[in-house]
């Protein structure tokens, strides 16, 4: 089963996503990695050369015309799921778990995380998580359309995966 993890920006689909390919040995592929690669700079000096609209097309490029084995841990962008078709593709190949987190959460991971993310250059403190909240709210429209939610907070591979295993998800 290829399993692409969506959710919101500090959610932990890249690092809990390669924890939980590691313990299930699956590959994992990180589409923000595989972006970088093929436009050949950092997402956020891609951001500020060319634009975020040029960013989201190249996305759903990437999205689209990437190979994948037949079992994968796939972290997207947190954006990924809210632009063209990316959501309604990915629910079509392969399973969609949605990391969930409350805005107070993602804002403690994110603090320190800023620069490397160009959706939130020059937030901090308080309009750090007003922007959050006002963010998900919109962008939760489209994370709960993911086939699995589950909770990001205190999330472990080991969790992870027996909530995969149970739901008899690992086919
Ligand atoms: N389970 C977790 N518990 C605490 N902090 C975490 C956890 N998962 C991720 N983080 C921290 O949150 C930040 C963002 O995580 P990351 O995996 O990059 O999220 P995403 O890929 O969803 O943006 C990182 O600083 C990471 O160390
Ligand atoms: O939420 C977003 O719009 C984005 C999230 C980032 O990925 P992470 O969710 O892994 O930080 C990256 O794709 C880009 O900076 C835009
Ligand atoms: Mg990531």
């Amino acid at each position: 089963m290829r399993i692409f993890l969506i959710g919101f920006m500090g959610s932990g689909k890249t690092t809990l996503g390669r924890r939980l390919a590691t313990k299930l040995a699956y590959p994992f592929i990180d589409m923000d990695k595989e972006i970088e690669s093929h436009i050949n700079m950092s997402i956020a000096e891609y951001f500020k050369e060319y634009g975020e609209e040029a960013f989201r097309k190249i996305e759903n490029e990437v999205l689209k015309t990437s190979t994948y084995p037949e079992s994968a841990i796939i972290a997207t962008g947190g954006g990924a799921p809210c632009f063209y078709d990316n959501l309604d593709w990915m629910n079509k190949n392969g399973l969609t778990v949605y990391l969930s987190l409350s805005p107070k959460a993602l804002a403690k991971r994110l603090v320190n995380a800023t620069d490397e993310r160009p959706v939130l250059k020059n937030l901090k403190g308080d309009e750090l998580e007003c922007f959050i909240t006002e963010k998900l709210k919109l962008r939760e429209a489209f994370y709960t359309q993911a086939k699995l939610t589950i909770k990001g907070a205190d999330q472990t591979p080991e969790r992870f995966s027996a909530i995969l295993k149970e739901g008899n998800y690992l086919k």
